[in-house]
């Protein structure tokens, strides 16, 4: 697997994109257009996307061209997501997404540094390659996912990194939701400072 990507930032491999709502975390539920960035270092084992690992699987796209598809749609939140977006460097796709008037999210897990200028970021942190503590002070939202009980003493130490006001959320493991699921809302009853993060579009068959 290449992991020393994107030299070029005007270019960058995108394995798809898609116009649909956010399923997860605070905008839940918002139209947004989604850009999967090829690439991931992580290696988390429950990976739902692991098709965007390599990147060299993954055609090379202009910014230009990622954001004039992308504006072809009323929506003005683009979330940028992967794969491991940071392990690009962002500075010339989000500013291309601001001229054309959008809004720019991230869905990351920290473990690069931060590039681009990002509007909402939101860290999700692997056990599998921690985040950096620039991340953590920088997330808007915290969304951590519940694969097993040990998972939620991972999720406090991430709370007590990130900053005030960052929202605090837990998403159950997608195969392991039905288990997991009841002790998030028993753990949220007691440590009510989180909530409830579900994959929305999964349960509605929407991308
Ligand atoms: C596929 S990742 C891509 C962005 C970045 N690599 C990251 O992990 O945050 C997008 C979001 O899906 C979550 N995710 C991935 N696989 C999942 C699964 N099997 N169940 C629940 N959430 C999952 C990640 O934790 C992350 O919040
Ligand atoms: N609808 C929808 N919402 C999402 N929120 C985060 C996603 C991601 O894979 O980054 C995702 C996704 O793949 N689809
Ligand atoms: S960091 Fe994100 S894309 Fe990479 S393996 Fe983990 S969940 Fe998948
Ligand atoms: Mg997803």
């Amino acid at each position: 697997m290449d992991t020393s990507i994107a030299t070029n930032n005007r270019t960058l491999p995108v394995m798809e994109y898609f116009y649909t709502i956010q399923g997860e975390g605070f905008y839940q539920g918002q139209a947004a257009y989604f850009i999967r960035l090829g690439g991931c270092d992580v290696g988390c084992h429950w990976c739902d996307v692991k098709e965007s690992w390599d990147a060299d699987k993954h055609p090379k796209y202009d910014v230009a061209d990622i954001v004039s598809q992308a504006a072809q749609f009323p929506g003005r939140i683009a979330v940028i997501t992967g794969g491991e977006p940071l392990m690009h460097n962002l500075d010339a796709l989000t500013s291309a997404l601001h001229e054309a008037g959008f809004r720019t999210h991230i869905e990351t897990s920290g473990s690069s540094p931060l590039s681009g200028s990002l509007d909402w970021i939101t860290l999700s942190p692997k056990k599998f390659k921690a985040p950096l503590e620039e991340v953590n002070r920088a997330a808007h939202e915290l969304k951590v996912v519940i694969f097993n009980k040990s998972d939620f003493a991972w999720a406090e130490k991430h709370a007590a990194l990130a900053s005030p006001g960052c929202k605090l959320y837990l998403q159950p493991e997608w195969s392991k939701a039905k288990e997991m699921t009841p002790l998030i809302v028993d753990y949220i009853k007691d440590h009510p400072q989180w909530q409830l993060s579900l994959q929305v579009h999964k349960y509605i068959n929407v991308p």
